[in-house]
């Protein structure tokens, strides 16, 4: 059976793998640039698309850092915020995980106050007028020291009954996971939940690191792990959560075609995969497209597709009660179904 448009915006999902920095679109960009008065380098939108052209992580990072500086105040993070929530609710979107990278903005003199304050009230807004839920997870920026990533811990300690787990992203190669393995144990203290990118560009050796040295609930990207055939068993045996981000791969060229995507060949080596979609503004496109991107080049069946957003719950951070309401969701979503 074709797997339809429809089908996939309607199906009910969580997207686990979302830095809400990367959900900035150039047109709020713009407004923001004039809002706060910060120059940016582009005369028009058309000129930021064009921008978008990437060879690798590092080029996407220095564009997306340089992006976010017109970030200042905890409206312009809740603005940005409540886009992403209508435009991930739009694709059946009931569930976000939203990664936010602090150091981006506190190394340039922003508040933690005000970046953590205008996400919040994004959420609350998001819960109260589209009925979705969200979560919060902190990210260190792995080029950064481990000591910066413990001042952001401590930074981060009057909110931490609204923060649910830490992540580990930026510049992958030459910043093992290794390199925060004490701040990731002292987050671990606190009752926090522990994701990090690897695999992406990092080598399989980075994804045994975030297993055995991180402790991690879930690894962020994991494509590069199947290049190991005995770490792609233990994946499998741990039914660890790997949050796959197609449109990423693409844009970024850790694959060089759509229609070499391995997310076909993770659900058949029995890994718990996930469809996300990473910094949806700047990879052309969001969750419901990383679905159709990877149905239409590689064949997905409807159960495949079925699988990977009942994956999409089982494997989010929330409380199991609340996991098995949004996968009720899912059943009914399915039952009424022609
Ligand atoms: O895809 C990514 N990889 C690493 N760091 C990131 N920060 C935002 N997006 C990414
Ligand atoms: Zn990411």
């Amino acid at each position: 059976m074709t797997v339809t448009d429809d089908f996939i915006r309607g199906l009910p999902k969580a997207e686990l793998h979302l830095h809400i920095e990367g959900s900035l679109e150039p047109e709020l960009m713009f407004e923001l640039s004039k809002r706060n008065g910060i120059d940016i380098p582009y005369a028009s939108v058309e000129e930021v698309k064009a921008a978008y052209d990437f060879s690798r992580l590092q080029d996407f990072l220095d564009i997306y850092y340089a992006g976010a500086n017109v970030l200042q105040t905890r409206a312009d993070f809740h603005d940005m915020a409540m886009a992403y929530f209508r435009r991930a609710a739009a694709d059946g979107v009931i569930h976000a995980e939203l990664m936010f990278d602090p150091q981006t903005h506190t190394d340039r003199g922003i508040a933690f106050e005000e970046v953590i304050e205008g996400l919040l009230s994004a959420r609350k807004q998001a819960e109260e007028e589209l009925g979705m839920s969200s979560l919060l997870i902190l990210c260190f920026l792995r080029h950064l020291s481990e000591e910066a990533a413990f001042e952001t811990l401590k930074m981060a300690e009057p909110w931490i009954e609204h923060i649910t787990a830490v992540g580990l992203d930026s510049s992958e190669v030459g910043h093992p996971p290794i390199k925060f393995a004490q701040v990731f144990a002292a987050a671990k203290e606190k009752g926090l939940k522990i994701t990090a990118h690897a695999g992406e560009e990092g080598p399989p050796e980075y994804v045994w690191q975030a297993l055995d040295q991180l402790h991690v609930d879930r690894i962020d990207h994991g494509n590069r792990a199947l290049e190991d055939e005995k770490l792609t068993e233990r994946l499998g045996e741990e039914q660890m959560t790997l949050t796959v981000c197609p449109l990423s791969n693409l844009k970024l060229c850790v694959i060089d075609d759509i229609k070499d995507h391995p997310i076909d060949r993770m659900l058949e080596a029995g890994l718990k995969a996930t469809l996300n979609s990473d910094d949806p503004a700047y990879f052309g496109g969001y969750v419901g497209d990383n679905y159709r991107a990877v149905v239409d080049a590689r064949g997905l069946s409807r159960d495949d597709v079925i699988a990977l957003a009942r994956n999409s719950f089982t494997g989010s951070f929330l409380p199991a009660d609340k996991a098995a309401a949004l996968v009720a969701k899912l059943d009914a979503y399915l039952a009424a179904q022609p």
